[in-house]
């Protein structure tokens, strides 16, 4: 079990509260009398970089977070994690996802049983299933070659899988993948239209097997294929990725297509798991094992970096900073590389899934803020879209730049301009540009003393805005493996310090069990009155109008 400590019980708290009333935290200032403030707050691993000096914190700040880290027993917990512990309490299961990628010799015991052997199975299989696919020994059932491979989940089952895909699309094998998701049929209807049943692959992925979204579009995906196919050529074309092997069984995929996974792999924190097939297919196996090796050394890092040197660490600690005490709403989350165009999205449901609570490890609401609003899209297309509001509105948006340093496409000079715009950005949201600057500029450009003073509050910059800069050398499966623990760890150290539980989701189960509920209504010709005015009113205008 965690333990239940409430946060703002703690010494530490009652400090950084009078630690953060008693200073005003300028980044111009700190910087300017710390002229070892870049090496005093950043770190250097072998492969990257990762910079927090433009927080607004000082030397006591990152103390006073270090201690709250130790009060909160947050040790303790990563121990928990590790070995198997059943610190999903909410749901009496063990959060053991870095089991799978665990390459060490020692046993995690789940119910007195080695789970590492049933891993190692799976992933057998995984390998073996995808060497056959990708070099074209598994035909379909007319004997061609298998060249797509559409995957259909949702949540967890989906948006990992996307992000990595995309993201190691430089290392492609010579599959087409593509993902179906949304119960709007449009989606499928959109993404079969160009497909072949003949040489499409689907891959069936939901640890429930139970999703309504995810089990529409795997009866619709089985009706188009069998258009062309027949019944015994299922086999042949469909696989799942699931946790619950009799529905698997239900829906007719043979036993040795189903790949297995378990209970204490969190949705979110699937794709490590068999829910990854979509990746080895898309990538090939030995990139998969890299993205688990890569994700295998920041767990090392995240459990036995001293506290003051540990990323994850760090990173969920100044989150906690601007969340609780300078009351951010929001985080966002900015990668200047197109690889990581879903990166944002995945953390997305990653983080606020995870810490979207509002009731303690005792069972008791919060009265202090949780988790924020997780968001972002790659730089420099944000630039574009939504910096102004960064760097001018009257909200404070904390946020992570991240690049990496080599491109795999040399285009001209490209590479230099996406970085010069990351720098720049996090420059000038730290800096800003001050009255008196703005004032020489306008006056430079010969504007009279009236014109400047119409001008000048338009024209300042307030900065002070807070980046975690996270520099990589190069995007591969490994670093990337790296990069997606950083942020899981991140989570995990709020979730802790915030005394939720960040592993169930019972949130999202409301609007499900209504929709299941409204079903029928819709596919009768009754007018409803069931509900409130307004969702029977939205419910007949619907019925009229479809
Ligand atoms: O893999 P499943 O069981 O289809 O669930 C999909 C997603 O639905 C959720 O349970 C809720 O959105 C997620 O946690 C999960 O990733």
């Amino acid at each position: 079990m965690l333990s239940k400590i409430n946060p703002t019980q703690t010494n530490s708290w009652k400090a950084l509260d009078e630690h953060f009333g008693g200073n005003d935290f300028d980044l111009r200032t700190l910087f300017q009398y710390n002229p070892n403030r870049f090496n005093e707050f950043s770190l250097q691993k072998d492969n990257y970089l990762f910079d927090y000096s433009k927080n607004l914190i000082d030397s006591r700040t990152k103390d006073l977070l270090l201690q709250l880290a130790e009060e909160c027993q947050l040790k303790d917990a990563i121990s928990k994690m590790f070995s198997g512990d059943k610190i999903n309490e909410t749901e009496g299961r063990a959060v053991l996802h870095t089991a799978l990628r665990d390459f060490s010799d020692r046993e995690i015991l789940v119910d007195g049983e080695n789970i590492k052997p049933q891993i190692k199975r799976v992933l057998e299989h995984m390998k073996s299933f995808s060497e056959k696919i990708i070099s074209g020994e598994h035909k379909g059932f007319s004997g061609k070659e298998i060249t797509d491979v559409v995957n259909i989940g949702i949540g967890g089952s989906d948006l990992g899988p996307v992000m990595v895909c995309s993201a190691l699309k430089h290392f492609k094998t010579r599959l087409n993948t593509h993902f179906v998701s949304n119960v709007d049929g449009n989606h499928i209807a959109e993404v079969v239209k160009n497909l072949n049943p003949e040489t499409t692959l689907f891959i069936i992925a939901s640890k429930t097997f139970t999703t309504q979204e995810t089990m529409t579009n795997a009866h619709s995906a089985k009706d188009w294929f069998l258009k062309a196919g027949k019944q015994e050529d299922v086999a042949k074309h469909f696989v799942a990725l699931s946790t619950n092997i009799e529905e698997v069984k239900k829906f007719g995929i043979a036993e040795e297509n189903i790949f297995e996974f378990w209970d204490w792999v969190g949705g979110r924190y699937s794709l490590w798991s068999a829910i990854g097939l979509s990746i080895v297919l898309s990538v090939g196996y030995e990139n998969f094992e890299q993205l688990l090796r890569g994700a295998y050394d920041t767990d090392q890092h995240f459990q036995t970096a001293e506290f003051s040197e540990n990323i994850p660490v760090l990173m969920g600690l100044l989150g906690i900073w601007y969340r609780n005490f300078y009351a951010a709403t929001t985080y966002a989350i900015l990668p200047y590389s197109q690889y990581l165009d879903r990166f944002a999205a995945y953390f997305q449901q990653g983080d606020m899934e995870s810490n979207g609570k509002c009731v303690d490890r005792n069972g008791e609401f919060v009265e202090y803020e949780t988790g924020p609003i997780i968001w972002g899209e790659p730089g420099t297309n944000g630039q574009h879209a939504f910096y102004q509001l960064i760097h001018q509105g009257t909200e404070l948006i904390p946020a992570d730049f991240i690049a990496y340093a080599k491109s795999p496409n040399l285009v001209s000079d490209h590479q230099d301009k996406l970085l010069a715009n990351f720098f720049a950005q996090t420059e000038a949201l730290a800096f800003g540009k001050l009255e008196e600057e703005v004032e020489e500029e306008l006056r430079n450009a010969g504007k009279s003393d009236e014109e400047i003073d119409r001008l000048i509050n338009f024209k300042v910059f307030h900065g002070n805005t807070p980046t975690n800069s996270i520099l990589f050398k190069e995007l591969t499966p490994f670093s990337l493996g790296q990069l997606i623990a950083l942020y899981e760890h991140k989570i995990f150290v709020q979730g802790v310090i915030w005394n939720i539980f960040s592993f169930d989701q019972f949130g999202v189960e409301l609007g499900k069990v209504l929709a299941n509920k409204i079903l029928p209504e819709l596919e009768n010709n009754e007018t409803i009155s069931s509900h409130d005015s307004s969702t029977n009113g939205l419910i007949n205008y619907y019925k009229k109008n479809k």
